[in-house]
């Protein structure tokens, strides 16, 4: 089996979360869904959430499915590296995304939400990709749709060909060669704690001298951003005039007006360049001549995070083999 969907872009002025369209039970119930190589947690907004929490978002209803089931006893609670969270039970049910089919996927349904989520109208809740260790279902811990799904794959592969303002696609099952150039550079994955951890081998400000440095981070398909070690970041804002670390605004801003320098950073002898553009992330606020910076400093976090504004530069494998590695290419 194999399938593909799209991976649309929230808020297409600022790329903040890609949503992918799911069903879920039986008559099928469509929402639209932010895949996260960054959790395991399959959770959705459902009839269980709290009504003043729900703002929009599309809802999962289990008593609308004939083949749902509720997992008795189990419950979770998640809290996410921007202060977000949600918790709530657990149902087993029907779960098919481009054409792939799970049968008793966990289906976590929320009845709690933090604001930033019933804010966000455009995502109903989140499919979790990384390893099924962190996944939060108290007292059995749930498989997400990938370790599900990776027996009945052509090849236990996903792929995440996400895009600058425009549709990208999450692939399962299969490679697509007309989706990125040159080869693939694949990169052993730490899989403990259970993110998709590479190590990265260094870096490059605009078209100057490569610094081979091993930058250790996580590949994570729902962190807006990227956040990198503060030598690194303060080196490329140095090449903004303007640019400024603002504890005001929680980060690098910088005039609007300014033309960025592009990013490049090392994956094995090949290297991924993510063109300035995609790092001029948004104005503070709307009509503002002052703009936030989509490469940020990891110090505050602990961990170094790989996300959209550096995923979406590349065609990403992801290898859930035996070793699980990580695949790289130019597009
Ligand atoms: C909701 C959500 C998901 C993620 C990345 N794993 N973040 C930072 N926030």
């Amino acid at each position: 089996e194999k399938g593909s969907a799209p991976a649309i872009p929230v808020d297409p002025r600022f790329d903040i979360a890609y949503v992918t369209p799911v069903t879920i039970g039986t008559p099928p119930q469509t929402l639209y869904l932010d895949f996260d190589t960054g959790s395991s947690d399959l959770w959705v907004f459902s009839s269980h959430t709290l009504a003043s929490q729900v703002r929009g978002q599309m809802i999962y209803s289990p008593e609308k499915s004939t083949t749902a089931k509720l997992l008795a006893g189990h419950t979770w609670s998640i809290r996410y590296g921007d202060g977000s969270g949600s918790l709530g039970n657990v149902y087993t049910d029907n779960f098919t995304v481009g054409g792939v089919t799970v049968t008793s996927q966990a289906v976590q349904t929320a009845q709690q939400v933090s604001t930033s989520f019933t804010s966000e109208s455009d995502i109903h809740g989140l499919v979790g990709l990384g390893f099924s260790t962190l996944n939060t279902v108290y007292p059995n811990g749930q498989l997400t749709f990938f370790d599900n799904a990776k027996s009945q794959l052509d090849s236990p592969v996903f792929t995440a060909d996400l895009k600058w303002k425009k549709e990208g696609t999450y692939d399962f099952g299969f490679i697509d060669e007309t989706k990125y150039t040159g080869e693939i550079t694949y990169l052993p994955v730490q899989t403990d704690p259970g993110y998709w951890t590479f190590t990265s081998s260094g870096y490059a400000v605009g078209d100057g001298s490569f610094n081979q440095v091993s930058i250790s981070g996580i590949a994570d398909t729902a962190t807006s951003l990227t956040y990198l070690p503060t030598a690194v970041v303060t080196s490329y804002w140095r090449q903004v005039e303007g640019a400024v670390n603002s504890q005001y605004y929680g980060g690098y801003v910088f005039p609007c007006s300014s033309k960025l320098p592009s990013f490049t950073f090392g994956v094995g002898s090949a290297n991924i360049t993510i063109p300035g553009s995609y790092i001029n992330y948004a104005q503070i606020t709307e009509g503002s001549p002052t703009c936030f910076g989509g490469l940020q400093s990891s110090s505050g976090l602990g961990i170094n995070i790989w996300g959209d504004v550096a995923l979406k530069a590349a065609f990403v494998v992801f290898n859930g083999g035996n070793p699980p590695t990580i695949g790289w290419a130019r597009k």
